[in-house]
């Protein structure tokens, strides 16, 4: 039990602490920075009732296994693997929201506004969702770094399938604006999220 109050717990929940507290806001002050206080909502902050659940649940697991076999965090290579893939992984993600600036929205637009321009550029080079890309690099990362092995299981799968089935439907909407223009962007441009086309 004393494990909880272990130099290997203070460290690597506060690094896990500090990460989430540094996405939530960061994403907040982006959406404000970009969309106007006005427009933006406590929903920016990107806390749903499913991400919390998961979360409990992965501190509920390092909480049990560093009860009851404390040598599983001890690895420190994987534990700074998932610590490099947070950081990584919110730097790609913050990169998308930067260069697609207005055009990034939180929630996917289905009406096509003025503003919204097809965003080709920069990171969208590469990848046509880097966004997600980086999203499931930080929370898979997350649960490396905490050397959770079901929960990085189960945040690979969760986090893949919302994606896997929450592009397509962005993709309807951004083909139905941008037409061919996006068509062919789409067909040369791999989408960053893993088996998904
Ligand atoms: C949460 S953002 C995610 C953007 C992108 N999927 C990513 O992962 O970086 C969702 C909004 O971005 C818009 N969007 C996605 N890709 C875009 C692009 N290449 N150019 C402009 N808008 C885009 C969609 O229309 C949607 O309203």
């Amino acid at each position: 039990m004393t494990e909880i109050f272990s130099y290997t717990a203070c460290r690597q929940l506060s690094q896990m602490f500090l990460a989430i507290i540094f996405f939530h806001v960061s994403e907040y002050i982006l959406a404000i920075a970009f969309h106007g206080k006005s427009n933006v909502t406590l929903s920016s902050l990107l806390i749903s009732k499913n991400y919390l659940l998961a979360m409990i649940f992965s501190l509920l697991e390092y909480f049990i296994e560093i009860s009851l076999f404390p040598g599983m965090k001890e690895y420190w290579w994987v534990s700074s693997l998932g610590l490099a893939m947070v950081i990584i992984g919110e730097l790609i993600r913050k990169i998308a929201i930067i260069t697609a600036g207005r055009s990034f929205t939180h929630l996917i637009k289905v009406h096509h506004e003025e503003h919204h321009k097809l965003i080709t550029h920069g990171i969208y080079r590469f990848v046509r969702h880097p966004g997600y890309c980086g999203f499931f690099i930080w929370s898979v990362g997350t649960q490396i770094m905490l050397c959770n092995p079901i929960s990085t299981i189960g945040f690979a799968f969760v986090v893949w399938r919302f994606f896997a089935e929450r592009i397509p439907y962005e993709e309807y909407f951004l083909r139905h604006f941008f037409g061919s223009e996006y068509v062919e962007y789409a067909r040369v441009t791999p989408s960053g999220v893993p088996f998904v086309k």
